[in-house]
């Protein structure tokens, strides 16, 4: 199956809330970390440092109270309570820059994720984004990398210093009074019972938020993208959107309610369970003071541990939990890391020299699903510096066809060869440098004017540029733009008018300057004005060039060196528009029905035209 890798086919990858810890490769995860393991452990120590200061405070209370009151010693006050200002003050400075160091770790961990995902995507073959939707990608991208911040603190920091304080809590506990330390470890875990109830209902709720806020936004970026945004004024369905969306946003405002209320509730039972243990130690160890076994310092010091037990307690309840989410996570990133691209370079494939620019394809099927052919034994050569014309009904294969010589896909069987070399055995990179696409749709980029056709050679001058520019009749065009060549293009280019956009991406392939040239003609009637500008370029461009071209056109195939007739993914017939027509096979039916009325659409339009401006 296409798109299989290590953590298998791209249509596998699923969204996942929990994994188990046998799911991920811990060692993975550790290399993630391991170049940070230096600060990783500063940080350990840093937060166990931290955390035993914060332990210190409620035995100086016990001198203080056993001791410097009852002895009357004010020197010893002052000390114990410069103590009480400067512990909670050193371990407030440690934890500050013990945190800092956390997010560095985690910050340095999501950046290298991100661009070993970023690399491996760029990898990928346009099969993957047909499969894969762009808002899940981006998800992936920054939101699961994101949770890696979780990593960190949670797991690494908790883990291990909160079991440091419980462990240290309870050994001092046991020093200043084994049977009330033995009861206080009895009702602990009791109290603490309804937290990992309430944390795991917390967390499915957390989970459905996310996936109704990514709906949302996914929702969102549709409606008010500019295409969607047509299509919704196009057909009016402004209401039925309005009313989609206000079930979306009232399911968010009443997971976010219910989210808060479950966090209300459990702050509620905690603030009341709390004073009850504390209570409960009173009660005992007031007994056992007024019997005249334990000191009163000793039952504050201990009421004071067993507050601050809560907390770390509480943490370590909910590992199991938060590990889980984060194993997920992990398992998430490393499913993209992980998928093969299709398309890549063979092992020792060396560059493709500049070409003549010869194309052949040598039975040629392609099978976009196993058994389903797009394409079957399809044979012919395209000369250099001629024009091959592909004509045939919707969906007989000639995206397919154009596709794979610039290896979008590669051939299930058969050989695409250029100069009589297999592309499969010249780099990737080498073989798209010798030619240029001009698609149906002229993508753009929210960018400059310039900036866009820089994508096609990022060292031209501006002197190459506008002069590719007026090859293709835009130039002045562009001059006329508020900030010329600076002028933003807008979303996608919605600025400019689809002919303009159509030239702006043949003066792009022009300043690339390929030997071979792949179009795909657009079937948008142009006005009779634009489309004489984009012919105009379109005969700049193919000149001197080898070009397969998707022709919708009739000035093509009525001037091409080659007409290729494709039906349901094989040739039908080929050669030149009189003899094919003579024939009167399928491309005599197909020029009736298409070519020769959109001629004479374009005719009369240009009539009507140059009458109206006499
Ligand atoms: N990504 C894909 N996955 C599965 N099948 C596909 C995919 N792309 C195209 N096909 C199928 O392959 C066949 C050929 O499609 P192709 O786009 O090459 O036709 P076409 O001649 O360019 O059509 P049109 O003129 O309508 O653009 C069609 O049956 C189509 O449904």
């Amino acid at each position: 199956m296409r798109g299989m890798g290590a953590g298998g086919s791209r249509h596998d990858l699923q969204e996942r809330g929990q994994a188990e810890l046998k799911d991920v490769p811990l060692s993975r995860i550790y290399g993630l970390f391991r170049k940070y393991r230096g600060q990783l452990t500063a940080i350990v120590l840093l937060a166990l440092v931290g955390g035993v200061i914060g332990l210190i405070p409620p035995l100086v209370m016990r001198e203080i109270i056993d001791h410097a009151l009852p002895e009357g010693n004010k020197t010893g006050l002052l000390v114990m309570v410069g103590l009480l200002v400067l512990l909670p003050l050193a371990s407030g400075l440690l934890g500050v820059w013990q945190n800092h160091q956390n997010t560095k770790v985690a910050q340095g961990v999501m950046r290298d994720l991100r661009q070993s995902l970023f690399a491996n995507l760029q990898r990928q073959s346009l099969g993957f984004f047909t499969d894969a939707k762009a808002g899940e990608i981006i998800q992936r991208l920054t939101g699961d990398v994101q949770a890696v911040q979780n990593v960190v603190s949670t797991l690494v920091v908790s883990a291990v210093t909160q079991s440091a304080i419980v462990l240290t809590s309870v050994g001092i506990l046991f020093a200043l009074d084994w049977q009330l330390a033995i009861l206080a470890t009895v009702i602990l875990p009791l109290f603490l019972l309804p937290v990992r109830q309430v944390s795991a209902i917390r967390k499915r709720l957390r989970i459905e938020t996310q996936r109704v806020r990514g709906d949302m936004s996914a929702r969102l970026g549709e409606i008010f993208g500019v295409s969607g945004a047509l299509l919704t004024r196009i057909f009016q369905q402004e209401p039925q959107q309005q009313r989609q969306f206000s079930e979306l946003n009232e399911r968010v405002m009443q997971l976010e309610l219910r989210l808060n209320l479950v966090g209300r509730w459990f702050g509620m039972v905690i603030g009341v369970l709390g004073p009850l243990g504390t209570a409960l130690i009173y009660l005992y160890g007031g007994w056992k003071v007024i019997e005249g076994t334990m000191t009163i310092g000793s039952i504050v010091a201990f009421a004071a541990y067993l507050g601050m037990l809560y907390g770390p307690v509480a943490t370590l309840l909910n590992l199991r939990v938060e590990l889980g989410t984060v194993l997920g996570v992990f398992q998430r990133l490393f499913e993209y890391e992980d998928v093969v691209p299709e398309i890549s370079d063979r092992e020792g494939a060396e560059p493709l020299r500049e070409v003549e620019g010869r194309i052949e394809y040598c039975g040629v099927s392609y099978a976009y699903q196993p058994g389903q052919y797009a394409l079957q034994d399809v044979t012919f050569s395209a000369n250099p510096g001629e024009v091959t014309a592909i004509v045939g009904p919707s969906g007989a294969g000639k995206s397919t066809l154009i596709g794979l010589i610039a290896r979008l896909y590669d051939p299930t069987e058969g050989a695409v060869t250029i100069d009589g070399r297999d592309i499969r055995d010249v780099t990737l990179h080498s073989l798209r440098k010798q030619m240029a696409f001009v698609t149906q749709e002229s993508f753009l980029f929210h960018d400059t004017v310039r900036q866009n056709l820089l994508f096609a050679k990022p060292e031209a001058s501006q002197e190459e540029i506008e002069e590719a520019c007026r090859q293709a009749y835009i130039h002045e065009v562009i001059s006329a733009l508020p900030q010329g060549y600076d002028t933003m293009v807008g979303e996608r280019g919605h600025r400019l008018s689809g002919g303009e956009r159509q030239r702006l991406s043949i003066a792009r392939a022009i300043l690339k300057d390929p030997r071979i040239l792949i179009l795909d003609e657009a079937t948008s009637h142009l006005d009779s004005a634009s489309e004489a500008f984009v012919q105009a370029a379109l005969d700049e461009l193919m000149r001197g060039r080898t070009t397969l071209v998707i022709a919708h056109r009739l000035s093509t195939i009525l001037t091409a060196d080659r007409i290729v007739v494709m039906e349901a993914g094989r040739i039908a017939e080929t050669g030149r528009h009189a003899g094919l027509l003579a024939a009167d096979g399928l491309y005599a039916k197909l020029y009736r029905t298409q070519f020769a009325k959109a001629g004479a659409d374009a005719e009369a339009e240009m009539r009507a035209s140059t009458a109206k401006s006499r």
